[in-house]
C-alpha cells in the first residue's frame, strides 16, 4: 500500500520503530509474481510490476521480457531478504573482526530494497552474458526528491553505483565500488522512467573498469554518464 508523505515517520524514535519494529507485513504480489529460492525462506522478487510503476516502466520491462525469451537477456531478480551463499562468502572476507552486531545484521537490507513500493526505488534489471552488459530500468519515488520536482543526485549515484555493481559481479564474482565519476548532464524529473545502460570495458588484474550512461524513455536526453573501478577482493586481506 502506498503511504502519504503526511504518514511518514517524523521523529526518530518513530522511524526506527518502523524500521526496526515488528517485521513489516508481507505484500503477497499473487502467484505469477511470487519468487522462491532453494532456501526454506521465501524470496518476494521486488523486480516484477507492482501498481507504481508507471505506464513507460511497464512498457520497457515488457519489451526487455521479450528480448529474454531468446536467452540473450536475463531478468536479474531483486530480493529484500538477502541471498545466503553471497553473503557467507562476502563475510569471509571480514576474516575476525566483527564489525556490526549480528542483531544490527538481523536488521540490515539492501538499501536500494528499503522504501515502501513506489516512494523510493523502483528499479528492474535485465543481463546479457555475451555482451557483458546490465541494463536498469528505474523509476525514482517521490522520497527521492533533491532539487523541487527533481531527483536527488544522489539517489542517482546508488542506482548507478548498483547497476555497474551488478554488471561486474554478474560478470566477475565478489567486487567493491573503489571510484565513481559521474557527470550530471541534464536534471531528472521525479517519478519518471530512466534507462541505466552499463557495460564492462577492461578488466586489468584485480580492477575491473565500467561505465553507464543514463537516459530518457525516448532517448533523447541524456542525463548522466559515468565510469566506474571495481576492485575483486582479496581473501588475504580484511575489509577493516
Ligand atoms: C559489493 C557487495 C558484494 C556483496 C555481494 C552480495 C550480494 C550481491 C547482491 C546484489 C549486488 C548489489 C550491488 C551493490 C553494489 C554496491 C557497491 C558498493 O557500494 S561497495 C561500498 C563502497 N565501497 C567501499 O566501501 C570500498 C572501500 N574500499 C576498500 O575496501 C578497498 O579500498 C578496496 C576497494 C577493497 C581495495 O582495497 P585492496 O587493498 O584490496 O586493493 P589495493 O588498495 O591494493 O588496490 C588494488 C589496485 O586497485 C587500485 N585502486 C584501488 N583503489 C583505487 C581508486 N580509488 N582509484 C584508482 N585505483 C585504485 C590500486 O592502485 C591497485 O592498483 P595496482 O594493482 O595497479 O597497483
Amino acid at each position: 500500500m502506498l503511504r502519504s508523505c503526511a504518514a511518514r515517520p517524523r521523529t526518530l524514535s518513530a522511524l526506527r520503530a518502523a524500521r526496526g519494529g515488528a517485521p513489516r507485513p508481507a505484500r503477497d504480489p499473487g502467484p505469477a509474481r511470487r519468487s522462491f529460492s532453494t532456501e526454506k525462506v521465501i524470496h518476494k522478487d521486488h523486480s516484477l510490476p507492482n501498481p507504481s510503476w508507471s505506464k513507460d516502466l511497464r512498457l520497457l520491462f515488457d519489451q526487455f521480457m521479450k528480448k529474454c525469451e531468446d536467452g540473450s537477456w536475463k531478468h536479474l531478480p531483486s530480493s529484500e531478504c538477502k541471498v545466503p551463499q553471497r553473503i557467507h562468502s562476502f563475510k569471509t572476507y571480514f576474516l575476525d573482526s566483527k564489525p556490526v552486531k549480528e542483531d544490527q545484521l538481523s536488521q540490515a537490507r539492501p538499501f536500494t530494497r528499503s522504501y515502501e513500493v513506489g516512494q523510493g526505488f523502483e528499479y528492474a534489471m535485465f543481463y546479457n552474458e555475451d555482451e557483458k552488459r546490465t541494463v536498469c530500468l528505474f523509476q525514482g519515488g517521490p522520497y527521492l526528491e533533491g532539487p523541487p520536482g527533481f531527483l536527488h543526485g544522489g539517489a542517482l549515484a546508488t542506482m548507478i553505483d548498483t547497476t555497474l555493481g551488478v554488471c561486474t559481479i554478474s560478470c566477475m564474482g565478489l567486487f567493491m565500488t573503489a571510484n565513481l565519476n559521474i557527470n550530471f548532464k541534464s536534471p531528472i524529473p521525479l517519478c519518471s522512467v530512466v534507462v541505466i545502460s552499463s557495460q564492462l570495458d577492461k578488466v586489468e588484474g584485480r580492477k575491473v573498469f565500467v561505465s553507464c550512461n543514463v537516459r530518457s524513455v525516448d532517448e533523447k536526453t541524456l542525463h548522466s554518464d559515468a565510469t566506474g573501478l571495481f576492485i575483486k577482493l582479496d581473501p588475504e586481506k580484511s575489509l577493516t
